[in-house]
């Protein structure tokens, strides 16, 4: 499991460390980490570190003088370092000492040409969009260097990965002690090249505030057949799904529960002609169920059929897509067995009654928000998909742009619903299905398996994404 820990919680530690160490030896660990990246970047670039050129972009914080240290070092090998305060009256003076005495100077404005710039404007104390005068250092960063965030890309918030304004776009980001939340998640998170993280000794609590599942994690609790499995026992799902206006819908619900793992797929609704032509191994109708997923394609005016999913209180129940269409708190507050909501940002915004931009741009607060109001999990759509539930937010690793095609949230609701079907909490359902999908998305498109959310590959459709979960189930049981 990868963790990520809040501002509050990453300065909780840090104090309890730096209460035990010598005054600087925290900021002498963070800037020994931060300079050997650096320098191993450098020399993957040129060659070698000595004759480079590195800008220090140094805010007024300990950000800046985590910069400032780093800079020295750099100076100290042959780079000719140049820093660049955001205000000369408010510099780290520890580290401006430093890098003086390493050789390393001080300018007004940004040099012109440069291999390297470390960003050490703003880290966990960053708040809101970059004041002017920051982001107009921003502004300045030549182009073709390689841009270092110090511990955060400046400007994004730490806790949220909200970006309001500008901010640093990075190449490589060296981040101390632990991950934080808007590392992981958009826009943030895509602002932060690769993620370098530097341990610097802090003790943090076991549960941290945003988790990312990996393979190991989702291995350890995909529900699988044994040897007294029947196909109940695997669990039968229900798909209320499709509409004569929508009824591919449907099929591709049910493509994500059969290739979820159900032991048996039931539908119900209008597209049961288009459902059997695809897979005769459906059965049609009402009969009892494991878990019920009910939206997908319904179109408007089917309310009551979400209602009667919902009054089967000890059923699991994933509601997706026109399913969510005026969707009562307390209705799901009431129910006793899961409830998992599938939103996208467009659905999030209706139910939360703020409009869809508002969602993009604070989705953490968004799926805590929804997951508060509804006492259910929630799992957020889109370029960083979140599943949160029980005051745990999990971060999806795994995806690809690829995946923005009709018809593929219809497939993660199908195999959401199978993992319910299997026993799964809604939680741990919302997470592993978001998994498999965009591992299988990544699979169908031809995008290498590993590393954050890659664009390499080509087109795929939804049909394809079911397909390649097979594959997805494969790679994580190794
Ligand atoms: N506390 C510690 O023990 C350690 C801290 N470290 C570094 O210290 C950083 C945190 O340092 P600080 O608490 O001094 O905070 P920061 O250096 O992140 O930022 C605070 C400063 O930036 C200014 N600022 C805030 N928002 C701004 C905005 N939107 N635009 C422009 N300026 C803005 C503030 O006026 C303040 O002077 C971490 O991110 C990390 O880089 C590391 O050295 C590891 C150890
Ligand atoms: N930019 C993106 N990057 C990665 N995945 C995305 C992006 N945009 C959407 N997705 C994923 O694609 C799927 C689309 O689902 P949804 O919006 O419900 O579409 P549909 O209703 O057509 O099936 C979701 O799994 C979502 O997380
Ligand atoms: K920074």
């Amino acid at each position: 499991m990868r963790t990520a820990y809040s501002v509050e919680t990453v300065r909780a530690a840090e104090r309890e460390l730096m209460a035990r160490l010598p005054e600087g030896a925290l900021m002498a660990r963070a800037a020994a980490g931060l300079a050997a990246v650096c320098a191993e970047l450098l020399a993957r670039r040129r060659g070698r570190v000595y004759g480079s050129r590195v800008v220090l972009l140094a805010g007024p914080g300990d950000n800046g003088g985590d910069a400032l240290y780093a800079g020295a070092r750099l100076a100290r090998r042959g780079a000719a370092v140049t820093a660049v305060p955001m205000d000369p009256a408010r510099i780290h003076p520890g580290g401006l000492a430093a890098l003086r005495a390493a050789g390393g100077r001080v300018a007004e404005s940004v040099p012109a040409r440069a291999d390297l710039v470390l960003d050490g404007l703003t880290g966990i104390g960053g708040r809101g969009g970059l004041r002017p005068a920051a982001a107009a250092l921003v502004e300045r960063i030549p182009a073709g260097a390689l841009v270092v965030a110090v511990d955060l890309p400046s400007g994004v918030d730490a806790d949220t990965g909200e970006v309001a304004g500008p901010a640093v776009s990075a190449d490589v980001t060296v981040t101390f002690g632990a991950y934080k939340p808007g590392l992981l998640i958009d826009p943030g998170a895509s602002r932060t090249g690769a993620v370098r993280l530097v341990p610097i000794g802090l003790e943090l609590p076991d549960r941290a505030e945003l988790e990312a599942l990996q393979h190991t994690d989702v291995a350890r609790l995909l529900p699988l057949p044994g040897s007294s499995s029947d196909k109940y026992r695997r669990g039968v799902v229900g798909v209320v799904a499709g509409s004569e206006q929508y009824p591919g819908a449907a099929v591709l619900a049910v493509a994500g529960a059969l290739r979820g793992g159900a032991g048996a797929v039931r539908y119900v609704g209008p597209a049961a002609d288009a459902v059997l032509a695809r897979y005769p191994e459906v059965l049609v109708g009402r009969g009892r169920v494991q878990a019920w997923v009910v939206g997908p394609g319904l179109g408007s005016g089917r309310a009551a059929e979400v209602e009667r999913a919902l009054a089967d209180r000890d059923v699991p129940v994933l509601v997706d897509a026109d399913g969510l269409r005026g969707l009562d708190p307390e209705v799901v507050r009431a129910r006793r067995a899961a409830t998992l909501l599938t939103p996208h940002a467009g659905e999030a915004a209706a139910l939360l009654g703020v409009a869809r931009e508002e969602v993009e741009a604070g989705r953490l607060a968004a799926v805590r928000g929804l997951a508060g109001r509804y006492g259910a999990a929630v799992l957020l759509k889109g370029a960083t998909t979140l599943v949160a539930s029980g005051g745990v937010v999990r971060v999806n690793p795994t995806g690809t742009p690829w995946l923005a095609t009709a018809g593929s949230g219809d497939v993660l609701s199908g195999l959401a619903g199978a993992l319910l079907a299997g026993g799964l909490s809604g939680g741990d359902a919302g997470a592993v299905a978001a998994y498999l999908h965009g591992l299988a998305g990544r699979f169908a498109a031809g995008a290498p398996a590993a590393g954050g959310i890659a664009a390499g590959g080509a087109p795929v459709v939804a049909q394809e994404v079911a397909a390649a979960l097979p594959e997805a189930w494969r790679s994580v049981r190794g």
